[in-house]
């Protein structure tokens, strides 16, 4: 694993990669089969990694949390950006943050919460947590308005930010006053797009953020790593036709639950094991499965 303070330019150099979490049939995490998606991941050009909310880590226990840290320091390549997210809840955050210190990732991404928070308190959480662990950390912006333009100026101009993943969900992401609000008084080259390849060509081109995080870069990392750099390229034409690539899989999470289906996804292509999927959610049916296995054949990833 790459160490050292992150380096926000390499927001651009690779696709984020937002995997699941291989668990074998105890539901213990599996080393060996975590490590084979890492290095498909990688063989597929991909340099950065976020474990978050397609691994579940919103319902982790401290105990896994400490195994995590452990199994993606030791997986993942030299070369490879691994950033964990922990949280939701504040005092969890805090406690978690004692594991982070023991390990030298150069920052770690906050889990968002929408209940019994509001945008001070938030800020507030964001501003301790990151003086805590003594690094800027990344803020995950989820939900509409979660944290206010004037909170997130606030802690930027304090320096705790290292860097926000904007993935507020819009019918038409090109409409989107919230993040033009959040462009105005923060950086789009430390705005990274998190929702995948769908929203990615007008967050990138249109809104001029860099890079986009993806949970569908896990069975087709090199079309994803092509649309990044399509996009950076200027050859629309090309992005657009990736994008399209994607949607068979991305149409199905979208209907049916984008964390379940992933998951299941990675195995149907025989990339590895996942396994058993962290309770409080439960692995898809077999019609499902079935729906999975012809979107990948469709995108020509299993035949
Ligand atoms: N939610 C998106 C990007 C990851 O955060 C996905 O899973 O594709």
């Amino acid at each position: 694993m790459k160490t050292g303070p992150f380096n926000p330019n390499l927001l651009s150099e690779s696709v984020f990669a937002v995997p699941p979490l291989a668990r074998d049939a105890d539901y213990q995490i599996d080393a060996d089969e975590n490590e084979k998606i890492i290095r498909f991941l990688e063989a597929g050009g991909v340099r950065s990694l976020l474990y978050g909310g397609n691994a579940v880590l919103y319902h982790t226990s401290l105990a896994d949390f400490d195994d995590l840290l452990g199994m993606i320091s030791d997986s993942a390549g030299p070369d490879t950006t691994v950033v964990p997210s922990f949280g939701p809840s504040f005092g969890i955050a805090s406690d978690q943050i004692n594991i982070l210190q023991e390990f030298d990732f150069g920052t770690a991404m906050l889990l968002p919460s929408r209940d019994i928070v509001d945008s001070a308190g938030i800020a507030t959480g964001i501003r301790k947590l990151s003086e805590q662990y003594g690094k800027p950390i990344v803020v995950y912006l989820k939900h509409d308005r979660w944290l206010s333009p004037d909170d997130l100026k606030s802690l930027d101009d304090d320096g705790v930010i290292s860097w926000i993943k904007y993935a507020v969900v819009r019918e038409n992401p090109a409409e989107d006053d919230y993040l033009r609000e959040v462009l105005d008084v923060f950086p789009a080259e430390r705005i990274v797009s998190g929702i995948g390849e769908q929203p990615a060509i007008i967050h990138l081109r249109d809104f001029g953020i860099t890079g986009f995080t993806s949970g569908c870069v896990c069975v087709a990392p090199r079309k994803s790593m092509d649309m990044l750099g399509s996009i950076q390229g200027g050859d629309m034409e090309m992005a657009e036709s990736i994008r399209q690539y994607f949607l068979p899989l991305e149409n199905l999470r979208d209907g049916i639950h984008p964390i379940r289906v992933l998951h299941e996804a990675v195995a149907l292509a025989g990339v590895a094991n996942t396994g058993p999927i962290q309770p409080m959610l439960s692995n898809v049916c077999d019609e499902t499965k079935s729906k999975i296995q012809e979107a990948l054949r469709t995108m020509k990833v299993i035949h």
